[in-house]
């Protein structure tokens, strides 16, 4: 089973990007969803070329955002595509079985549709408004949440969901409450300045439950 904390990277040049990544890899995050909007094709491949050997280093799960022939040219561990992205389907034929395909959804409808074309996991957001995403999808909430695990448990979807969206520690305790695997997140790692405490806290709450 999936780790249930992902960190997305953020930062406007390869360096600040790596940085980020870097730090949040010593912290002890052990999956990296690699996301750098708005830049050559040139900077993209060599930060995605980096954070390669650095996930490999650390022994972590490396993730592309949208783009999944860069992830099927640097032998990446799979990718996150939105629904404006290349479809499921177009993306499982070029990357395989093997390789993690994660999607987005915001509504029931999109869980339905990206389930059944087989994505690996389902990024469920906006849990609340958030300045890392521009052109957000409708904000959830907790009754957002709530309204979609439901239905997934009554439809005997078993995918993982990871909440997405402006997640702060204090939040988490009530969003693992409504059945998420996971969370996943970008400003509350990235603007930390404990963040080996953080994500040992972060942790703490997320694995509560789980027996060994
Ligand atoms: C884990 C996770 N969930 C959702 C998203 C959002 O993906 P998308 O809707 O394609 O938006 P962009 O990230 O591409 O702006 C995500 N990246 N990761
Ligand atoms: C990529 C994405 N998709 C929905 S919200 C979001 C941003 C998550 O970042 P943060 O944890 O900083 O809100
Ligand atoms: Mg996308």
């Amino acid at each position: 089973m999936y780790n249930k904390l992902q960190y997305i990277s953020q930062g406007n040049t390869v360096e600040q990007q790596l940085q980020n990544i870097q730090q949040a890899l010593d912290a002890g995050c052990d999956w990296i969803q690699m996301r750098f909007k708005n830049q050559s094709e040139k900077n993209i491949f060599t930060l995605a070329e980096a954070t390669k050997i650095l996930c490999e280093e650390y022994l972590a799960n490396f993730i592309v955002n949208d783009n999944v022939p860069l992830a099927q040219q640097i032998v990446a561990d799979g990718v996150h595509l939105g629904l404006t992205d290349m479809k499921i389907p177009e993306a499982r034929a070029i990357l395989g079985a093997t390789k993690i395909i994660g999607a987005t959804a915001n509504t029931f409808e999109d869980v339905l549709f990206q389930t059944q074309n087989g994505c690996d996991y389902i990024g469920l957001g906006p849990f609340q408004f958030t300045e890392t995403k521009e052109k957000l999808s409708p904000i959830l909430g907790l009754e957002g949440y709530t309204s979609i695990l439901n239905k997934m448990k009554i439809e005997n979807i078993p995918t993982p969901v990871y909440a997405i969206g402006g997640i702060t520690l204090e939040n988490i305790e009530s969003l693992m409450t409504t059945g998420i695997h996971g969370i996943a997140v970008s400003g509350m790692i990235t603007k930390s300045n404990q963040k080996e405490k953080l994500i040992q806290e972060l942790n703490q709450k997320l694995y509560a439950n789980v027996i060994v």
